[in-house]
């Protein structure tokens, strides 16, 4: 059941802090607020969180990456951007406008650039699938060397503490779904979760380049969407542009709440949830343009100054399942067991649908 709401709720992790553990009557408070939100708003701001990094850390950790030279960045390029690169499916991305500049009918939406990691410990060999494809979920990190990027072992942190945060979040949501609260740990073994830095860049002036929809003018930076996986743990800046559409189809923004993350589920939360869950639509704004904001003098804070000049970063954390795990509702039981998916096939049916591995894509026939 979606709904309509002005703002999205908060959720007080502050009892997943305490050193002797969560009380009972904790773990059944929580375990409802997130059944809650995610029955509704399918959205929500976790305060209190147990992470050790702040959010200036985070962002530094970003800055500091996309703030390497193209060159280097390039070196880590997936290899459908740089086909001499052996990364398939981990690495750096960039948009569509850098890579299909001579194709007039792209719209100027969704200029970003992201880099991508998943498990910080390399799979054993034996985790890894048999089956044969372009891309090798279980690949290994690609990475600057140490003096480009000192911080890599930070990043490797965040990664582990998102990872052990959304393990939390699984149990209390396996309790709130009436399941034992280790009902999600098959879907923790292997997994398979991404850490992604985002940057959207300032926009441009240019107005040549009509909107993608024209009943909405909008100027977007990430286009309307449900995230496909099963849980996202976001930290965004203080740029803002983040809208989450209500049931009566609103978009409602979703500014930045200090030291916040922001939750959603994605779709095969909402499948596994057996429908009770909602995986809400959502959107990104572009960030200002120079110009247009230059005029208004009286807003200038220090922030937006950033904004200004870098665009807005992101850091989106999706938990994802390992390649083998049968995902599958709450409510199967023995006479529908085979009805679910694998999660690697899930992964692989949605990858074909991303313009950079379509193998009729540009970039396969250069
Ligand atoms: O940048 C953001 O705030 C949201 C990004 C997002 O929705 C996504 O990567 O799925
Ligand atoms: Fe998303």
């Amino acid at each position: 059941m979606s709904t309509t709401f002005a703002s999205l709720p908060i959720v007080d992790l502050a009892p997943l802090c305490n050193p002797s553990g969560l009380s009972e009557s904790d773990r059944v408070g929580l375990s409802k607020q997130l059944y809650n939100v995610f029955a509704t708003t399918g959205f929500a701001y976790l305060v209190n969180t147990p992470l050790s990094l702040k959010h200036a850390d985070v962002f530094g950790l970003a800055l500091e990456f996309f703030n390497l030279p193209l060159q280097e960045k390039m070196k880590l390029a997936k290899a459908s951007f740089q086909p001499d690169n052996k990364n398939t499916y981990r690495g750096q991305v960039f948009d569509k406008l850098t890579y299909f500049p001579l194709q007039p009918n792209l719209a100027s939406d969704n200029l970003k650039e992201g880099f991508e990691i998943g498990p910080v410990v390399a799979m054993p060999k034996d985790s890894k699938s048999s089956k044969s494809s372009s891309f090798d979920l279980t690949e290994a990190n690609v990475w600057p060397s140490q003096n480009t990027y000192p911080s890599r072992s930070r990043l490797e942190q965040l990664y582990s503490e998102l990872q052990s945060l959304s393990s939390d979040i699984l149990s209390l949501v396996a309790l709130s779904l009436d399941k034992p609260a280790d009902f999600f740990s098959a879907y923790l073994t292997d997994s398979l979760s991404t850490l992604r830095l985002l940057h959207y860049p300032p926009s441009t002036d240019d107005t040549s380049t009509p909107p993608p929809v024209l009943s909405d003018p909008v100027k977007l930076s990430c286009t309307p969407h449900t995230d496909s996986g099963m849980l996202t743990l976001l930290h965004q800046d203080s740029t803002g542009g983040l809208e989450v559409q209500d049931s009566s189809g609103k978009w409602v923004p979703a500014p930045y709440v200090p030291e916040s993350l922001v939750v959603n589920i994605g779709d095969l939360m909402a499948q596994v949830s057996g429908g009770r869950f909602v995986a809400t639509m959502h959107r990104v704004r572009a960030p200002p343009s120079r110009t247009s904001r230059k005029q208004q003098q009286q807003q200038q804070e220090d922030k937006e100054e950033e904004a200004l000049k870098f665009g807005r970063f992101s850091v989106p954390f999706f938990f994802e399942p390992g390649e083998n795990c049968l995902v599958q509702s709450v409510d199967a039981d023995e006479s529908n067991v085979n009805k679910g998916i694998i999660y690697g096939d899930h992964v692989r049916a949605k990858m074909n649908t991303f313009v950079e591995y379509r193998e009729d894509s540009l970039l396969f026939v250069a």
